[in-house]
């Protein structure tokens, strides 16, 4: 039964279906597209962009489309709501639908974001000529005791709109078919695991097209009240330790809250390691074949980041010597990694983060934690991101986050002129407390939980998450922010001097 506000079809609907549709396709979308935060393929030459409208909303003055882009590396899919009006026309304007109205970014439009939520609350379900979208929730507020929308900070890789302190609502843009961590973890989380930590799922959008499987569209989710992400925490926290502003009382304060991250974390995982019918789920025991999978990626990964880093080793510059280093390093810390493909084989795995960092978690007003976004690195397929792997994997990102904290306040430091060896001296104190204390409340929430190694495993498991994850980012900053390239190097340079201490 459609609401008020959704219809199979629209005059909007009908155009976009047509020639206006696809000439607006194919003229305009190649150069909004690759402008956009969430555009996953910006460098890429973009070939046809196909346009599927879904259904209308808002009186027929949205329409819920999918964009099809043709790549070189394979052809993507993104969720672009359109309308024909916005309340804030100038900032998302994409372009005009030739003899028809001006369109604009649906995801940035507050009526809609209203619609959708009011849909999910309503569980309605739209057909239309290509397919389908349901929607469905529970707990959502009805629509007149709903908080006002607003759009949540800058964008990211999808858009996120608060409805005050009751709701979430989250747009995705990147679509890929099947279940969406996010949405699955989540409802897993509060539903049948009960953790109190990560904010309770409330609604979905799913597109179920007429050919293929279906895919989610938007997620609300329950508002996690918060003073801002760990990660604005801790890095101002490190500026005042850098600049000498912080005292023995701020510190120990830092090391607690960092000993109960480690604690959420282990709840989290312990969560996530309960027996569960549901096969998405249930754990299973690590084998041989997993440890020696695991350290096959692992070696792949690094070779690929020698291949990035060798060229930068050779160019001139402030980072060419970091760079020369790393590479002097490559042989040592394969080998060293190595013998996890030959270790004896403990604990479970399970379905994990996936791309646990500082700015993944919520610090909340009486210095706890929410842990908030189970998509999983964007970047990977959905087979990866819904694999169980070892539940360490989110300790090596947290741990390599913690390190980012304290390099990036040196990297400050140093720009407004401080000394950056004083400055290094005690990010480094300050790094080797937190992580200590973060792996101290990990370990006492993990005892006795089946899904933790033996500790020699442990060990060997988490210097190989520590080095893939830090190999990763020096890719990633490369290619996205050179500036920040030093941070990771020195990280693998660091673990590379760990691993050759007696
Ligand atoms: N449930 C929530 N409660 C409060 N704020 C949230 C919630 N979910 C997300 N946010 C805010 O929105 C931001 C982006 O959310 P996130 O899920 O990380 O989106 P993305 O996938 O785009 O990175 C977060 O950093 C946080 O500030
Ligand atoms: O947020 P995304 O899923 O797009 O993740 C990518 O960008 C992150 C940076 O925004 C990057 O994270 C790295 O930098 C963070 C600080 O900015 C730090 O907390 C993380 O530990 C570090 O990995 C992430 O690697 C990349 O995939």
């Amino acid at each position: 039964m459609n609401g008020p506000g959704i219809t199979e079809d629209s005059a909007l609907c009908r155009a976009l279906s047509g020639e206006a549709g696809r000439a607006f396709a194919r003229d305009v979308l190649p150069g909004y597209l690759p402008a956009q935060r969430w555009f996953g393929a910006k460098e890429a030459r973009i070939g046809d962009v196909d346009l599927t409208s879904f259904c209308a909303m808002d009186e027929g003055d949205a329409a819920l489309c999918i964009a099809d882009v043709a790549l070189p590396g394979g052809a993507q899919r993104y969720f672009l709501p359109l309308t024909a009006r916005t309340d804030d026309a100038a900032r998302h304007r994409i372009g005009r639908l030739p003899d028809g109205p001006a369109l604009f970014d649906g995801a940035a439009d507050m009526t809609l974001a209203r619609g959708l939520l009011q849909a999910m609350r309503d569980g309605q379900t739209v057909m239309g000529p290509q397919g389908g979208v349901r929607f469905e929730g529970e707990g959502i507020p009805p629509a007149a005791q709903m908080d006002t929308p607003t759009p949540l900070a800058a964008e990211q890789s999808n858009v996120s709109i608060a409805f005050g302190r009751q709701v979430v609502l989250k747009v995705y843009r990147r679509l890929r078919a099947g279940p969406q961590p996010d949405v699955e973890v989540s409802r897993h989380l509060t539903r049948a695991a009960r953790f109190a930590h990560a904010p309770a799922w409330l609604g979905s959008a799913t597109l179920e097209p007429k050919d293929g499987e279906a895919t989610t569209l938007a997620a609300a989710f329950a508002y996690a009240p918060n003073r801002g992400d760990a990660w604005s925490h801790f890095t101002s926290r490190l500026d005042a330790v850098v600049a000498r502003r912080a005292g023995p009382a701020d510190l120990a304060e830092d090391a607690a809250l960092c000993r109960l991250l480690g604690q959420r974390t282990g709840g989290l995982h312990r969560a996530l390691a309960a027996e569960t019918a549901d096969h998405a789920f249930a754990p299973v025991p690590v084998t041989r074949a997993d440890l020696a999978a695991w350290t096959a990626e692992a070696l792949a990964d690094i070779d690929d980041a020698l291949g990035m880093i060798a060229p930068v080793a050779r160019t001139p510059g402030a980072l060419a010597a970091v760079a020369g280093d790393v590479m002097a390093r490559g042989p040592v810390l394969k080998a060293r990694i190595e013998r996890v493909a030959s270790a004896a084989p403990s604990g479970l795995r399970t379905r994990i983060h996936g791309d646990y960092h500082l700015g993944q978690v919520l610090v909340t007003p009486d210095d706890d934690f929410a842990i908030i976004d189970f998509e999983g690195e964007p970047r990977r397929d959905l087979a990866a991101r819904r694999a169980k792997m070892s539940p360490l994997r989110d300790v090596a990102g947290m741990l390599r986050s913690i390190d980012y904290a304290a390099r990036s306040a040196v990297l400050r430091a140093a720009q407004s002129g401080a000394d950056p060896a004083d400055a290094a001296a005690r990010a480094d104190d300050w790094h080797a407390a937190a992580s200590r204390a973060f792996m101290a409340g990990y370990r006492d929430e993990m005892a006795g939980c089946a899904a933790a190694p033996e500790a020699a495993l442990e060990t060997a498991l988490l210097e190989l998450f520590l080095l893939q994850k830090a190999v990763y980012e020096v890719s990633y900053e490369l290619s996205n922010r050179p500036d920040w390239a030093v941070v990771p190097m020195a990280g693998v340079l660091k673990l590379a001097d760990a691993m050759s201490a007696p």
